[in-house]
């Protein structure tokens, strides 16, 4: 109820108070250039690369998310959409092989950045059992919903995205994929506004993380350059 009184959940609170970083993470330069049409191939191909092995090291990440809901949610529905998340990461890991072989892109020879195995690690970090069920889950919401916001960006009408990038932002950016990280947003929601101060804080530390880590994975495009 006491959320209710601005009409705002926690999460949209704390877009708000971090506009900054969550702009940082949701408008980078990259994803600007793709909506612009300036975007460089060359970035694009290293992008894609990265984010294979970031999705490998994502799949057992929202497994313990998971198993998590399974034993410490108040809700069963939590577990399908997590089981959901899991689902539609088995079709992801398709498409980054079709896609990287129309790129001409060899995935086993991609070696992991500095900022990717960072990322990974810290997806490792939030594994542990001893990291709650509202924190781990916080962080499952972050790493979809800066996707699902920037890619969308690049499909709006205005947009100029180049033809042949349209299917990669529609991955993240179509409005099913949109609808789930609400219903995501809303598990955060009611978690973050039952849980005690301690666990809140540690949840928003981990939002903040996230978007951090997101800037520092599309920042990593740009090597080379
Ligand atoms: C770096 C990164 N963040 C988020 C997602 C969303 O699944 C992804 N594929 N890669």
């Amino acid at each position: 109820m006491e959320e209710k009184k601005d009409g705002l959940g926690v999460i949209a609170k704390w877009v708000k108070k971090h506009a900054s970083l969550y702009e940082a993470a949701t408008r980078h330069p990259f994803i600007e250039s793709i909506r612009n049409g300036t975007v460089d191939i060359s970035s694009f191909r290293r992008w894609l690369g990265q984010d294979y092995i970031f999705v490998r090291a994502f799949v057992p990440f929202v497994a313990s998310v998971l198993v998590k809901a399974c034993n410490e949610t108040d809700d069963s529905s939590d577990m399908e959409v997590m089981l959901g998340g899991l689902a539609s990461l088995n079709d992801e890991l398709a498409w980054f092989k079709k896609e990287a072989s129309k790129w001409g892109i060899t995935l086993s020879d991609t070696v992991p950045l500095s900022a990717n195995i960072r990322y990974c690690s810290f997806l490792k970090s939030l594994m542990s059992s001893e990291v709650e069920y509202t924190v781990a889950v916080t962080a499952f919401w972050a790493i979809e919903a800066v996707y699902q916001d920037s890619f969308a960006y690049c499909l709006e009408e205005d947009s100029k995205t180049p033809e042949e990038l349209k299917e990669t932002c529609a991955r993240w950016g179509n409005e099913e994929f949109g609808e789930w990280c609400c219903s995501l947003e809303e598990i955060v929601n009611r978690r973050l506004q039952k849980a005690p101060d301690e666990v809140v804080q540690k949840a928003e530390a981990v939002f903040l993380r996230v978007l951090e880590l997101e800037v520092e994975f599309w920042d990593m495009s740009r090597v080379g350059i």
